[in-house]
């Protein structure tokens, strides 16, 4: 039962906000069952408590003393601190989460040098809205039960596929960053509306409304992207014409690029050591 777990996060950053306001706008966790410890930042810790009510700690044991999953969410430069750091206060039962991008399990493992269960998850920033697209992976002492623990998480803030850990550099470089890649289009699509003179809103209203119809449609049917596509593309229309100058620029051959280059740089983090 996720409602009654105790859950500590080490790093109090964008991606562990995101995951609190999930966990507590779903209402599947107490926030007064959530303890969050930041390093030096106490302004930041006060924001939070404010913001959803969740508890701060002033230092790392008080906040893993009670705690029955640990989330690591710190970046992946400051993993080994923070993990070295966390090592004299874990007790043995306790479920270790790491978010990080890049780092394995069994360098985790290395790190800390007990046989804590060890899931990392990969999760995206739309948690905050229940929306997350997460997959995990378990490290070797992590058992069936742990595995369950960590799905009932994150399934309270969105769809959790489950992968080998292998594949976790190529998840963190679609989905972890991905809902960037769709900001990043939809930046494009508002900029190139408001030089053709729509307003701000306008073309917010029309642009997230877009957005959020197409993302519906390719998990509602049963129809690929490219089928969907055609659907709205009349011969000799707009749509064509509009598609005509993507293919002109390769931005599909941009997106493969970029795809390759996030997971690379994934593989990259996860050599630190
Ligand atoms: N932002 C995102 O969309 C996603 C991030 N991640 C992963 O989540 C992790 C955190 O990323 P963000 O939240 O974006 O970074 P962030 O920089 O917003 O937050 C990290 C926080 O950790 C704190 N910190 C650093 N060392 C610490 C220590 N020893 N003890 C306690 N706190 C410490 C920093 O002060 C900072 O507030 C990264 O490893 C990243 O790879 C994973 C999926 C998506
Ligand atoms: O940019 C990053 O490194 C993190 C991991 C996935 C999304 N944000």
């Amino acid at each position: 039962m996720v409602e009654k777990e105790r859950i500590a996060f080490i790093g109090a950053g964008a991606m562990a906000e995101a995951i609190m306001e999930g966990l507590i706008k779903t209402k599947k966790c107490n926030a007064n069952l959530i303890t969050i410890k930041n390093r030096n930042n106490t302004e930041r810790v006060k924001e939070l408590h404010y913001k959803y009510g969740v508890m701060p700690a002033s230092t790392i044991e008080e906040a893993v003393t009670d705690a029955d999953i640990i989330i690591l969410a710190v970046k992946p430069k400051d993993a080994m601190d923070a993990v070295k750091g966390l090592k004299p206060f874990i007790r043995k039962n306790q479920l270790l989460i790491s978010v990080m991008a890049g780092i394995s399990t069994h360098t985790l493992t290395e790190w800390i040098k007990n046989e804590n269960p060890l899931i990392r998850a990969m999760p995206n920033t739309s948690a905050a809205i229940g929306h997350s697209a997460t997959a995990l992976s378990a490290g070797r002492f992590a058992t069936a039960e742990h595995v369950e623990k960590s799905l009932e998480l994150f399934e309270t803030i969105g769809t959790v596929t489950l992968v080998p850990e292998e594949k976790l550099h190529i998840v963190t470089g679609l989905s972890g960053s991905g809902p960037a890649y769709i900001y990043y289009v939809a930046e494009a699509m508002q900029k190139a509306a408001e030089e053709l003179s729509l307003s701000h809103e306008e073309a917010k209203t029309l642009i997230s409304q877009t957005l959020l119809g197409a993302s519906l449609m390719l998990k509602q049917t049963s129809e690929s992207p490219i089928e969907l596509r055609k659907k709205v593309t009349s011969p000799g229309g707009t749509t064509e014409a509009g598609i005509g100058k993507l293919d002109q620029y390769q931005v599909q051959d941009a997106f493969l690029a970029c795809i390759k280059k996030a997971v690379k740089r994934s593989e990259e983090l996860g050599s630190v050591n």
